[in-house]
């Protein structure tokens, strides 16, 4: 991604206290590109999901600014994964998937085609009808990836969301995500823990300090825009690994990479 593409979001000198005095955040400047996928990588309790939080409107900062958060306002402006996949438990894959645009006040028989669409996007037609308990813990999470990509948001802010999988699964789920990013061209802000899967994904990853989280590096994916398989045994991914890591080792030991 190049460095001059245009800032979708972008926080300058964000901080976040808490009420209960945890300060979370101190001084964070992170613009996030147009177009870009950006893996957020740091230590446990950094404050990673604290800056998805604030990009999607859902909290305020207490110091600093953010441009852009505007974007949370519109309909199908981000999506966001969590975690867990948060289905509603109740209702079957369908109407899982149709709850945004429902929000959004779309009538059912608008949204079908929509829906039916983005279930063959992430690879689980055939399963509109099932209740997510009939689910793998993979599909569940396909389920909650075409939720948030119903309304078609130009920003896709993701938590964490392949971290309880097996490997396997994980792996599958990193390379449909890839191929999801690309057909529906949206950018991406993805929080992980793996340097392995930070730098498979994205284009830039950038790397928190301890909390209170402050972005302490930020490092250019210079790999080619097809991935798979064979770049995991790849010289040039496994030194920008080993770079990552150091990076992450350095916020854990609390002192500049
Ligand atoms: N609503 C809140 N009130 C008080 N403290 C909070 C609140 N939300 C988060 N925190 C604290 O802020 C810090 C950052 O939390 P956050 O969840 O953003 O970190 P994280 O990097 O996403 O953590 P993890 O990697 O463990 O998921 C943590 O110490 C957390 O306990």
């Amino acid at each position: 991604m190049s460095a001059t593409a245009p800032a979708l979001v972008s926080l300058a000198g964000v901080g976040k206290a808490f009420d209960n005095g945890v300060v979370a955040l101190q001084g964070v400047d992170l613009a996030v590109a147009e177009g870009e996928f950006l893996a957020l990588l740091g230590p446990s309790g950094c404050g990673k999901t604290t800056v998805l939080r604030l990009i999607a409107g859902l909290d305020e900062p207490s110091a600093g600014a953010i441009a852009g958060q505007a974007l949370a306002a519109r309909e199908g402006g981000l999506g966001y994964v969590f975690q867990d996949a948060t289905l509603l438990p109740w209702a079957n894959v369908a109407d899982n998937v149709f709850l945004p645009l429902r929000l959004a006040g779309v009538a059912r028989r608008d949204a079908d085609e929509r829906i039916a669409a983005m279930l063959r996007l992430v690879g689980i037609d055939g399963f509109a009808g099932a209740l997510p308990h009939q689910l793998s813990g993979g599909m569940r999470m396909r389920v909650a990836i075409a939720r948030a990509l119903v309304t078609r948001p130009r920003l896709l802010l993701m938590d964490e969301p392949f971290a309880a999988l097996d490997e396997i699964t994980r792996f599958r789920l990193n390379d449909d995500l890839l191929r999801l990013k690309h057909e529906t061209g949206c950018t991406v802000v993805f929080v992980t823990h793996s340097v392995y899967e930070a730098v498979y994904l994205s284009t830039r990853v950038a790397v928190m300090s301890a909390r209170p989280g402050r972005i302490l590096r930020e490092i250019a994916v210079d790999l080619p825009a097809r991935r798979d398989d064979a770049l995991r045994r790849d010289p040039a991914y496994l030194a920008l690994c080993a770079e990552a890591s150091a990076a992450l080792h350095a916020a854990l030991a609390g002192s500049p990479a």
